[in-house]
């Protein structure tokens, strides 16, 4: 059983939501991931989404632009990213940790290597923003064969014909993006978001986490009522943004925004 489901099973057994914190690694220098990924974890986190810094990263809005900007001028590749896994791994064995990322780092790297890099990493599944679920009958056996995950995007536009399809090629779990736009957008939806997990739920038999909007306590809780997990990113990089000058402030800023949610969800 892969970590994420054994994840989800454990938190399905104790009546709670998965709480997926995003960060962008390398934000704002290399020194500060690992860090905040355990002070995350010690916060409430559940599963850790770590974003591969890249220049164009066109599903994302102004503040997740910024982080990469940031990350890139730190110097952090593909391989930095990695590392930083690596690193985590030594201190937790536990907690999932996925790759969120777009396809030109991981082409330049080669998937075999990418994949067996992750492996050996302790990376627990991969989103690749710009790989298209129809595309993918020659990526997805190298992640399954070695037991990493492969997670896909659903979009409120997702024909069921495709939710269909993609819930064959993941696994892991579905990442439903609450509403049409890119990330660290103003407001999602609750009830809208309720109705078309449903239709997910029927269509494809992986657990459902919903990013894109979750911003504070009240919305994590809203969606963690309808949804299996809840994604929080621009409201976390938000934070390093502001403490970007004074890089020990940051976990600390980081962790109380996500404690809060965390309360909230399990109340
Ligand atoms: O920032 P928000 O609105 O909290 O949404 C999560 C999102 O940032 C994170 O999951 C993410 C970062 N980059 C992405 C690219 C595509 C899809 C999702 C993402």
């Amino acid at each position: 059983m892969s970590r994420i489901q054994a994840c989800f099973e454990q938190l399905n057994t104790d009546g709670r939501k998965a709480l997926i914190p995003f960060i962008t690694a390398g934000d704002p220098n290399r020194d500060v991931t690992v860090p905040v990924m355990h002070a995350m974890v010690a916060a409430g986190a559940d599963i850790i989404e770590l974003g591969v810094p890249f220049s164009d990263p066109m599903a994302d809005g102004p503040v997740i632009q910024k982080a990469c900007e940031r990350a890139l001028e730190a110097g952090t590749s593909l391989h930095d990213v990695l590392a930083m896994v690596t690193e985590f791994r030594r201190q937790n064995e536990d907690t999932p940790v996925v790759l969120m990322g777009y396809l030109n780092p991981v082409e330049a790297m080669g998937y075999e290597t990418f994949a067996d890099a992750c492996v050996s990493a302790g990376v627990d599944g991969v989103l690749l923003v710009d790989l298209p679920p129809e595309e993918c009958e020659q990526v997805v056996p190298r992640f399954r064969q070695r037991g990493v995950d492969l997670i896909f995007l659903v979009a409120p536009t997702t024909t069921d014909e495709r939710i269909r399809r993609i819930g064959e090629a993941a696994s892991g779990y579905l990442y439903y993006v609450s509403l049409k736009g890119v990330t660290g957008a103003a407001s999602l939806n609750v009830e809208e978001v309720a109705a078309r997990v449903e239709t997910i739920r029927n269509l494809a038999q992986l657990p459902i986490g919903v990013g894109f909007g979750i911003k504070d306590a009240a919305s994590a809780q809203a969606v963690s009522r309808v949804a299996d997990g809840v994604v929080v990113g621009s409201a976390l990089v938000n934070q390093i943004a502001a403490n970007a000058g004074q890089t020990d402030a940051i976990a600390p800023a980081v962790s109380a925004v996500l404690a809060e949610m965390r309360s909230a969800m399990d109340e």
